[in-house]
């Protein structure tokens, strides 16, 4: 086992929820957020949002693919979402857990602003995304919302460090955005417990240390929302453990909204609040 797997090393807890400026909250009841999608005077739709709001809001969110024919040649579509309304607030960790084919996968695709939903309204952080043009959700992806996915999906020829001083760039870091990004991406390194593999390549990397990459790159923009995926399908349960008590550390010390999907029933105690989807509902 790697040290570094079982023991993160979380230093500068303090400093981190000063720079984001709020403790963590409990769940407040929907509908009292201010939420617009902002008209500014030259017609283009602006991305303002609103700190206080939920980091994520979806009310009555529907979502159908298309599913080919019928016998008649008719197109038919699957309902991946039926009117699911989800509010997340920051320094709450959320697992999302329900049987293959619920729709759990969809829901994170729909709240990364991946996937457009059918019907229904998707806020992030008071910003509706319903009408958003692409430019400006990128623009809400890159700035508003961290993605885990289970497989780390790391490029094989950088360092830790560059992996994350990458999604800078790719934010539109330049300058001395990036010479701060190197400072943020060693920060970074040290809160998931992986200070001494800053230069390291993946394939020095245990698959736990891989994740924690991972987990460490999807936070390099500040965001407030974490969106994870079966972040430990591929590790044992020693590893698997330890990467939720992160998440769950992480969540709370940083003020993130997560909402994490995982299959292991046995780590939902080690989240705050737990949400299970059933045929594309909420239940
Ligand atoms: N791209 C797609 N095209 C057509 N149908 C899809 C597509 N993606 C998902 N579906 C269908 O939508 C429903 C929800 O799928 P989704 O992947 O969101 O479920 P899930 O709960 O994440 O499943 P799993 O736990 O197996 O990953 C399923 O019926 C699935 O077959």
């Amino acid at each position: 086992m790697h040290a570094s797997d079982a023991e993160p090393r979380h230093r500068a807890a303090d400093h981190d929820r000063h720079r984001h400026g709020h403790e963590p909250r409990h769940e407040h009841a929907a509908g009292h957020e201010a939420e617009h999608a902002t008209q500014p005077h030259d017609g283009a739709v602006a991305t303002a949002t609103d700190d206080a709001a939920p980091a994520l809001r979806t009310r009555d969110v529907c979502l159908e693919y298309p599913d080919g024919t019928d016998a008649e040649g008719r197109p038919r579509t699957v309902r991946a979402l039926d009117h699911v309304s989800l509010e997340l607030r920051r320094g709450v960790m959320t697992a999302l857990i329900g049987p293959s084919g619920s729709g759990k996968s969809s829901l994170l695709a729909v709240a990364a602003a991946l996937i457009k939903p059918t019907s229904g309204s998707v806020f992030v952080a008071g910003q509706s995304l319903t009408e958003l043009p692409e430019k400006d959700l990128a623009r809400i992806r890159r700035g508003h919302t961290g993605m885990v996915f289970q497989q780390p999906n790391l490029l094989a020829a950088l360092t830790s460090r560059e992996q994350l001083v990458l999604a800078a760039h790719v934010a539109g870091a330049r300058g001395k955005e990036l010479h701060a990004a190197r400072t943020r991406a060693d920060e970074l390194l040290e809160q998931v417990g992986m200070v001494d593999c800053g230069d390291r390549r993946p394939h020095q990397l245990s698959g736990g240390q891989r994740q924690r990459v991972n987990i460490a790159r999807a936070l390099m923009n500040d965001p407030q929302l974490l969106l994870v995926d079966e972040p430990t399908a591929a590790l044992d349960q020693e590893r698997s453990r330890s990467v939720m008590e992160l998440l769950a550390d992480l969540t709370h010390r940083f003020g993130l909204a997560s909402l994490v999907v995982t299959h292991d029933t046995e780590f939902v105690p080690l989240t705050d609040r737990c949400v299970s989807m059933e045929d594309g509902r909420l239940q």
